[in-house]
């Protein structure tokens, strides 16, 4: 039996389950439930903190989870000191950087001016691994969550932490200082050097699967055939695009994947070009 990771709380909670529901599983019906057993599947959910997440893989307990990268991370094992848990795949949401930030009016406005003072994170590991690296001497104020009120309170000269849109941080007067010391997203996670499982593997092509579906729409056309190297050039799909012979003479329809993010592009371009009847449906499932 398969025995996966899914955080019970939080911003990746909801997506997490989604994903999974999207990829065939079973998902807890209330927010409540502590595990699920899916016997289509054979495998059982567990819904837990996504900062232990990582710690119950390594461990062996379960076989994977779902938890942010800068969370897997920060619960890492230091150096021989036992296994640790490892990224398989990163899954598209829950995307975040860690980064410092400092009160507009602040002295410190850059990452060196940052010795010899304090800075507030939820994340000291991550931040004293930093540190360390960038051979720098601050001391770590470790604080549980709202970590933003830090240098108001003045606990803290400044912060490190969690920024999305950047709304918390503006609303706190806070400003960004560098660059990220990490870019988050939510990822897969499995112990390390553990023998892949063919339930595992099935897991990881369906959540791929989930993957293409959402950042790749299906693309028809018709085509003039003098026309179609050009067109076919831009939309070359993942192994060459489908063509086949139109009814009218001298004209051939052609069925590729494009990535989203690109469907009006290349529509306009395939238009220009001379392309009629171009069509966008949505992809629902895949195995590429
Ligand atoms: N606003 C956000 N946008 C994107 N990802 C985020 C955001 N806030 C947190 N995360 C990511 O979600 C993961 C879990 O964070 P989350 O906030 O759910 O846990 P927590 O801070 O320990 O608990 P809580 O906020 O419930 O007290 C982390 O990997 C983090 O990077
Ligand atoms: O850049 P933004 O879009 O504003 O998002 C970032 C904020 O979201 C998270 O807070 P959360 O609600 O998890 O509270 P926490 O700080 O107590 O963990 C994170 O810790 C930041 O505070
Ligand atoms: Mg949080």
């Amino acid at each position: 039996m398969l025995r996966i990771a899914v955080p019970n709380k939080g911003v990746l909670s909801e997506p997490a389950a989604e994903m999974l529901a999207e990829s065939g599983y079973r998902q807890r019906r209330s927010t409540k439930d502590l595990a699920v057993f899916d016997p289509d599947n054979d495998t059982e959910f567990f819904y837990l903190r996504p900062r232990d997440i990582a710690v119950y893989v390594a461990a062996g307990t379960l076989d994977v989870g779902i938890t942010g990268r800068d969370m897997l991370l920060e619960t890492a094992p230091a150096d021989g000191e036992g296994a640790a848990a490892v990224e398989v795949m990163p899954l598209g949401f829950g995307r975040s950087s860690f980064r410092f930030a400092t009160p507009v009016e602040s002295d410190i406005q850059s990452v060196a001016q940052l010795a010899g003072r304090r800075i507030a994170t939820a994340y000291p590991v991550l931040l004293q691994r930093f540190l360390a690296d960038a051979g720098l001497d601050a001391a770590v104020v470790k604080l549980d969550g709202a970590v933003e009120t830090a240098c108001r309170l003045g606990v803290a000269d400044a912060v490190c932490d969690v920024v999305e849109t950047g709304t918390t941080l503006r609303a706190a007067g806070l400003h960004i200082i560098g660059e990220p010391v990490l870019a988050s997203e939510a990822v897969l996670v499995r112990r390390e050097g553990a023998e892949e499982i063919p339930a595992v593997a099935q897991l990881r092509r369906r959540l791929k699967g989930v993957l293409v579906a959402r950042q790749y729409v299906m693309l028809d056309y018709d085509c003039p055939n003098e026309l179609l190297e050009k067109a076919t050039a831009m939309t070359p799909g993942i192994e060459g695009p489908t063509v086949s012979p139109l009814q009218t003479p001298g004209w051939s329809a052609v069925r590729a994947m494009v990535a989203k993010a690109e469907t009006n592009r290349v529509m306009d371009e395939l238009w220009e070009l001379g392309a009629r009847a171009i069509l966008v449906t949505s992809i629902h499932a895949s195995r590429l």
